[in-house]
């Protein structure tokens, strides 16, 4: 049995009563915000407003991604977001996939004062990502295989031992689960990979990006994504720009994006 702490716990709890593993992703990009959002004061925060009234029945939580938020305007929209998305009791995974020097990193951590979980690299190892994985009620989620063609350049790298690099990653951060507050990222787009890895490290739940934009294996996704019953599976783009051509409708396309994703993972849970 894995031992979560509070927020796996909490996510537990989340995917249990909304009966949902959907992440949706919250990268909302300014170019594709409906025209008649972009007037507003923070058109980020309003589009995903919109989008979390739609979606919020079917969130287990919220995935904004850092790269669409990090200017002074793009910090303030998600500051109301993360409030807004915490007023429905949607937990909020930031993804910002950090981890450096561990006097920057202690820095980069603070990030979790104001949300749940994070990304992080494990590139720079060990202490890299300490601060992050000395919280005790945060979620800390590790890339280990993850989705884009460009994952096998490194992460399949074959160690001296045979075994590829994102083996290792996952061996590592297994060890690093001391807290229970770690979860790995490996990609929809890479179902063998998903399989072995959730042969290796039983306990750890996996967040699983690349199904919807990218064309991952949604089955593949939810059978082995989940330890314990606990995981991810995120769709961005896929729902959020689902109504794209709607009009001032878009929002509605969404959540009937997210029911769909919703409901054909749980066909496989
Ligand atoms: O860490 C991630 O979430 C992540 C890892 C990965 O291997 N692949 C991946 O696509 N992601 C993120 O997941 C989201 C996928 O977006 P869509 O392709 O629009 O569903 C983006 O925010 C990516 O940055």
């Amino acid at each position: 049995m894995a031992e979560f702490n509070a927020f796996f716990e909490r996510l537990r709890g989340r995917i249990a009563s909304k009966d949902t593993v959907v992440s949706v992703g919250l990268d909302a990009d300014l170019d594709r915000i409906p025209e008649h959002l972009r007037a507003a004061d923070l058109p980020r925060w309003a589009f995903n407003r919109r989008i979390i009234d739609a979606t919020h029945e079917y969130a287990a939580c919220y995935k904004p991604n850092a790269a669409f938020y990090e200017d002074a305007d793009g910090w303030r929209a998600l500051r109301e977001t993360v409030a807004y998305a915490h007023g429905k009791d949607v937990p909020v995974l930031l993804d910002a996939k950090r981890g450096d020097i561990g006097n920057t990193a202690r820095k980069y951590a603070e990030l979790l004062d104001h949300v749940d979980a994070i990304t992080a690299n494990p590139y720079m190892g060990r202490d890299s990502l300490e601060p992050f994985l000395s919280t005790d009620d945060k979620g800390v989620f590790v890339l280990c295989r993850t989705s884009n063609p460009g994952g096998a350049d490194l992460q399949d790298l074959e160690l001296a031992s045979g075994e590829p690099l994102y083996r290792r990653v996952a061996a590592l951060a297994d060890a690093w689960n001391g807290r229970g507050n770690v979860g790995l990222v490996v990609g929809a787009t890479v179902p063998e990979e998903l399989e072995t890895l959730r042969e290796a490290v039983p306990d750890l739940p996996f967040l699983v990006p690349g199904v919807g934009a990218q064309g991952g294996d949604a089955e593949a996704a939810v059978e082995y994504g989940l330890a314990d019953g606990v995981g991810l599976v995120n769709s961005s783009r896929g729902i959020i720009f689902a109504g794209e051509d709607a009009g001032e409708n878009f929002a509605k396309a969404s959540g009937q994006a997210a029911k769909r994703l919703r409901d054909r993972l749980n066909r496989h849970r």
